[in-house]
């Protein structure tokens, strides 16, 4: 049984994308509990950031540069670290690339741009980490998706598409190495503030009240709060669970469920009952 102050003691995870927003949030929950973290993506300078904030609030960190759509130098990237640290407990595929396109404007460059990252280079890096996990008979893999992957949205569809190809990985792999002492889940967050989706997806003043209009909880998500729940699929109390999608967005999808009826004209029709 693992010590519930410092569950990922002893463990190692690398966290893609991990140089900012919930891919930095994560790395630094990951840390807190105990864990070596290597965070991983294309700019040096931020991952160095967050591993020195890691290593500052007395954790363990290492940034390593890597383009994830490269799938041998993910290989190298994650042998390198399995000599390193001599284990890789767990996986966060966090890197992506995002735009809003109209899909009959998306030329055939953008879908590629998003799909190489989010779709391709998610199995690089699975399957990479999977060559150490499986060897070790465990480990845990979290992909970060939206819940567009179900759903689908307008001016999204290199990204719904690619996130939709991830979930369907996930729930496959979970069941090959299942008896094989490797998890895999997806957690599905809702709008949340960081720099690189509020100028990906609501740069404008209106798209940011659109968005904050969708969710029924009327807020974004903070970081932290992304980050608890991904701690918690990662360490031993989730597991039993595997396959699975954690959807942290303040009631935003189930919100669409409304068949077009704004809540406030709900609210209005039920105002002469008690
Ligand atoms: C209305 C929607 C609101 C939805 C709200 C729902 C709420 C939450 C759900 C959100 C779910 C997901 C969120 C996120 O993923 S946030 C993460 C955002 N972060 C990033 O995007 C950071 C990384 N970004 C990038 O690296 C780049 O933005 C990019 C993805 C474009 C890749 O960069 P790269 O340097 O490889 O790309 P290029 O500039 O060389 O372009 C490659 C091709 O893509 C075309 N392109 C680029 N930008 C656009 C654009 N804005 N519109 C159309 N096409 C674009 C570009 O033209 C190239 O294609 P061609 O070679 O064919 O010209
Ligand atoms: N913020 C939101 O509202 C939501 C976000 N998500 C998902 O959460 C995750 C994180 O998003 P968020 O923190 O908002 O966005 P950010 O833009 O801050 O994070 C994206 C990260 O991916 C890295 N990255 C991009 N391309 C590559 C690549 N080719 N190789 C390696 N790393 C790469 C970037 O680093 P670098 O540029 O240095 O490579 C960056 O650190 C994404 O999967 C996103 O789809 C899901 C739902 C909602």
């Amino acid at each position: 049984m693992t010590d519930s102050a410092s569950p990922f003691s002893g463990r190692v995870a690398v966290v893609t994308g991990g140089g900012s927003g919930i891919g930095r949030a994560v790395a630094t929950r990951y840390g807190a509990g105990g864990g070596t973290v290597v965070v991983c993506g294309r700019r040096r300078e931020p991952l160095q950031e967050t591993a020195e904030q890691i290593r500052a609030a007395g954790g363990r960190a290492d940034a390593v540069v890597l383009d994830v759509r490269d799938a041998d130098a993910v290989a190298t990237a994650f042998a390198t670290v399995r000599e390193r640290h001599g284990r890789i407990d767990a996986l966060v595929n966090n890197a992506a690339g995002n735009f809003v396109c109209p899909g009959e404007k998306l030329s055939p460059g953008g879908w590629r741009a998003v799909i190489d990252i989010v779709l391709n280079g998610t199995f690089h890096c699975t399957r990479a980490a999977a060559d150490t996990m499986l060897g070790q008979g465990s480990g845990s893999v979290l992909s970060v998706i939206a819940s567009y992957a179900w759903h689908g949205h307008p001016g999204t569809v290199h990204s719904a598409a690619a996130k939709a190809g991830v979930l369907a990985m996930t729930r496959t792999l979970a069941v090959e190495w299942a008896d094989r002492g490797v998890r895999l889940n997806c957690i599905a967050p809702g709008p949340t503030e960081t720099a690189g989706a509020g100028a990906a997806l609501w740069a404008e003043p209106a798209s940011r009240e659109r968005v904050l209009a969708s969710v029924p909880q009327a807020r974004t998500a903070g970081t932290g709060e992304i980050a608890e729940a991904a701690a918690f699929l990662l360490d031993d109390r989730a597991a039993y669970i595997t396959g699975e999608v954690l959807t942290v967005d303040g009631g935003q999808w189930l919100g669409k469920q409304v068949y077009g009826t704004p809540l406030a004209q709900v609210r209005e029709a039920g105002d002469d009952r008690r």
